[in-house]
């Protein structure tokens, strides 16, 4: 990422006047379970922790007909994602393409990371400015509101070609015993990335564009890919294992295991997301709102914390390469009014959620405004 952005000064966020050290706190969920205090630093606001009392009501979409090339099938596809996307951006998607046993060893290979001892983790403890690596609960990161979660992350390009870069990653990074579960992770990209073109193609017909516009798009992008562990918590009601967000990215499909955790705010309520065998949740980001001139929807969202299971889901955060400019298709500029986002590069927001703010329900308007003042500084 280009560093000459960090000389741009901003307020700084409201934690970073905490006068507590970023790093004071170490995440080693083996003990923090046991700990009879819970650190402060994990304890969120009465407001972020009203619980969900209802299910989403989001669509399950069967995908076999739009990859056989039926049209009945793919225009069916497209109006269920259509009143998904206008309303909350959430829909759940089966029939995908990406085998369920490949799912299945990916969903459970993080077990064999996460239980590592905690040394053995922070080994590849990801560093600043960098995407890949480890993080216990963001504390290098942030000072208050602390997530309950461990994540690994590691990216994979989707021009990679014939190079296996994120089974070299976890060789590299993890060594000889970690290099089987490095191919499980290779295959499961390799299969999300066709499926988020797919996605890229019916978000296109669904916005009556041209099909091609936004796969193209992101035919050289890349993903974020993240394992996420969320330990149990006694104090469950209190913790956050991801706080109220929305994604950054252009689309994030997720695998979550049958542990309930993951809730939308829509209709002014929290409700949560039905894990379903064999099914991948899809939510559209910041960056396809902005692609969708501010049309389609990118939704808050969290994950919360279980009192006695620890729960774990896979999140593919698909990206267009750095150095693309966001921007709409003119097509839906000339038919829908005025822009609502300038063009960006996704390198600058993703900059921005990295060094300058902390994601939440507003991190695209935020990003706008810091840009604009930074420019006419
Ligand atoms: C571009 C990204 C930043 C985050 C990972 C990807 C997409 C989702 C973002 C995130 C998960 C939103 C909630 C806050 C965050 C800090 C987290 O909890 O991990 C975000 C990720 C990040 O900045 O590492
Ligand atoms: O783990 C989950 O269910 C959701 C996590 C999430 O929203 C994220 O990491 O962006
Ligand atoms: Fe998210």
């Amino acid at each position: 990422m280009d560093s000459s952005a960090s000389t741009i000064l901003m307020p700084p966020p409201l934690e970073l006047k905490d006068e507590r050290k970023k790093g004071s706190v170490v995440f080693d969920s083996s003990k923090m379970q046991k700990q009879e205090k819970l650190p402060t630093e994990f304890i969120w606001p009465d407001a972020d922790l009203v619980r969900a009392q209802q299910e989403l009501n989001e669509p399950l979409i069967d995908l076999d007909g739009f990859f056989k090339g039926d049209e009945a099938a793919t225009a069916h596809a497209a109006e269920l994602i259509r009143m998904a996307c206008l309303n909350h951006g959430f829909f759940q998607v089966t029939n995908h393409g990406v085998d369920l046993d490949l799912i299945r060893a990916a969903q459970e290979d993080m077990g064999a990371f996460f239980k590592l001892p905690l040394s053995r983790k922070l080994s590849v403890k990801k560093k600043p400015g960098e995407l890949s690596g480890y993080s216990g609960a963001h504390a290098d990161r942030y000072t208050s509101k602390l997530p309950w979660k461990e994540t690994l992350s590691f990216v994979y390009c989707y021009d990679s070609g014939s190079k296996p870069m994120v089974a070299d990653y976890f060789k590299t990074a993890l060594g000889e015993d970690f290099e089987q579960i490095g191919w499980i992770y290779q295959k499961y990209c390799d299969a999300l990335k066709e499926l988020s073109l797919g996605i890229m193609q019916l978000l296109a017909i669904s916005l009556d564009v041209d099909s091609s516009y936004y796969r193209k798009l992101f035919e050289d992008g890349y993903s974020i890919m993240r394992c996420n562990s969320y330990p149990p918590c006694k104090e469950a009601g209190l913790v956050m294992g991801t706080g109220p967000h929305c994604d950054p990215v252009a689309l994030t499909i997720l695998h979550q295991d049958q542990v309930k955790g993951l809730e939308v705010f829509v209709d002014n309520k929290w409700q949560s997301v039905k894990p379903r065998p064999g099914a991948l949740v899809v939510n559209i980001g910041d960056t396809f709102m902005a692609l969708s001139n501010g049309k389609y929807k990118s939704c808050i969202h969290r994950a919360v914390v279980n009192m006695d299971k620890e729960r774990r889901s896979l999140t593919f955060f698909m990206s267009p390469k750095d150095d693309k400019v966001v921007s709409p298709p003119q097509e839906l500029i000339v038919r829908e009014g005025p822009r609502k986002y300038p063009d960006f590069k996704w390198s600058e927001l993703l900059e921005f959620t990295q060094k300058h703010y902390r994601p939440n329900n507003d991190t695209l308007q935020s990003f706008v405004e810091w840009r604009l003042s930074s420019q006419t500084k």
